[in-house]
């Protein structure tokens, strides 16, 4: 039996430079990852990306090709069985008898489970009332929401009482309404689970989990957590002002601040932009360059300030030099209040997007395209 041991003991999941080849040569490669127990961690990748090969892996349903995968410090090579166990999976379709009754079909699973027939109806009441399936119990499964049809697969998940929970794509195909209520269901089964879930929604990574891996092209490309991802990945300190005072002044005292490597007026475009989450489309403009000198002299026509005795900008600084405060030193030195000032960094969708658009290029032109989107939205 392979040993993983940590601080506490053992991962509750070590995966172990794992590769699954299929016969077309797709699949993962040298996938090495492990979470602690409690971590609730969002599995992120466009489609074909690997999420499922690799869930399917953890859960024992597919061997993989190379590496090694330990749970609890249990071997899944070496111990399948009690590895097992060890792991509740909500495939992205549930494992649902539609004609069998809630509690038959729960009832089942223990059995599959190996739960101890005295103990069943224990641990049957307990999930029921956990996944809000009171007064569904006599129910067949068939007639029931596809909402409803979601919560018995956390149930079956759950059964057995597992360390670890690996949910694919658990919202997948719900209606705003039955999202809101899995994924507080998720929440609070993280509560006293590990979780690892795939998802293709960006803003369930923010809501649910302490931390994201973006696999793309059967690789992990990324590994972190969500709110502070976007200090690693910006390559530039940016950070929008809003400046009382005159315009041509204001931009050319910020020019000149020690670190400052580009100033960009905003429009109020830029800021409907930024209300409907899109980034502002037109190029940063460096300080002092013949584009900027260009820009300012045609800046009556090319950019409409948001309030005539304010400026709205975006600084940069390269080298993520921080330069708030010399921003704030110099402004109230020539007294041109600064109303606002907010550090901007990327978003989720962001990073995402950087990570995996121009791959995803490449892909869809060596494969057929596929007809799911990563979408950014509930
Ligand atoms: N049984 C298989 N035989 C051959 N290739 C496969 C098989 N299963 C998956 N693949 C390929 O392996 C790659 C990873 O597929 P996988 O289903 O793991 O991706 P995914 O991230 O789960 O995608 P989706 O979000 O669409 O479910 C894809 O290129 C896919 O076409």
């Amino acid at each position: 039996m392979e040993i993983v041991a940590t601080m506490g003991g053992f991962d509750v999941l070590e995966v172990k430079q794992v590769s699954k080849l299929y016969e077309n040569q797709r699949g993962v490669q040298s996938i090495d990852f492990s979470m602690s127990r409690g971590e609730i961690v969002g599995f992120l990748g466009p489609n074909g990306a690997g999420k499922t090969t690799t869930m399917r892996m953890i859960t024992g349903y597919l061997n993989p090709t190379h590496g090694s995968i330990t749970i609890d410090g249990l071997s899944m090579a070496d111990h399948p069985k009690k590895a097992r166990q060890k792991i509740g999976y909500l495939p992205e379709t549930p494992p649902l008898y539609p004609e069998m009754t809630v509690t038959a079909y729960l009832q089942f699973i223990a059995d599959l489970r190996g739960i101890p027939v005295k103990e069943q109806k224990r641990r049957i009441g307990e999930v029921i009332e956990r996944l809000g399936l009171q007064g569904r119990e006599k129910q067949i499964i068939r007639s029931l929401s596809k909402g409803y049809k979601q919560r018995i697969g956390l149930a079956q998940a759950i059964l057995h009482s597992p360390d670890l929970l690996v949910l694919d794509e658990p919202t997948s195909g719900l209606d705003p309404k039955q999202i809101i209520e899995i994924r507080q269901l998720i929440r609070e089964l993280g509560e006293n689970h590990t979780v690892l879930l795939s998802t293709h929604i960006l803003p369930e990574i923010n809501t649910l989990c302490n931390r994201v891996l973006i696999i793309n092209q059967g690789r992990i490309v990324l590994d972190g957590q969500p709110d502070r991802l976007a200090n690693s990945m910006d390559e530039t300190f940016e950070v929008s002002l809003e400046v009382k005072g005159p315009r041509e002044a204001v931009l050319s005292e910020l020019r000149s601040v020690p670190g400052v490597s580009g100033v960009r007026e905003l429009t109020q475009e830029d800021a409907a932009a930024e209300h409907t989450g899109s980034a502002p489309v037109e190029a940063e403009v460096e300080a002092g360059t013949e584009e900027a000198q260009s820009l300012e002299a045609s800046s009556e026509t090319a950019t409409t300030p948001v309030l005539s005795d304010t400026v709205k900008v975006l600084v940069s600084a390269a080298d993520r030099v921080d330069v708030r405060e010399a921003l704030f030193y110099r402004l109230a030195e020539r007294r041109y209040p600064i109303l606002s000032m907010k550090k901007e960094s990327l978003s989720l969708e962001e990073i995402f997007l950087k990570l995996t658009t121009n791959e995803r290029l490449d892909t869809a032109q060596s494969e057929d395209a596929s007809d799911k989107e990563v979408t950014s939205n509930a």
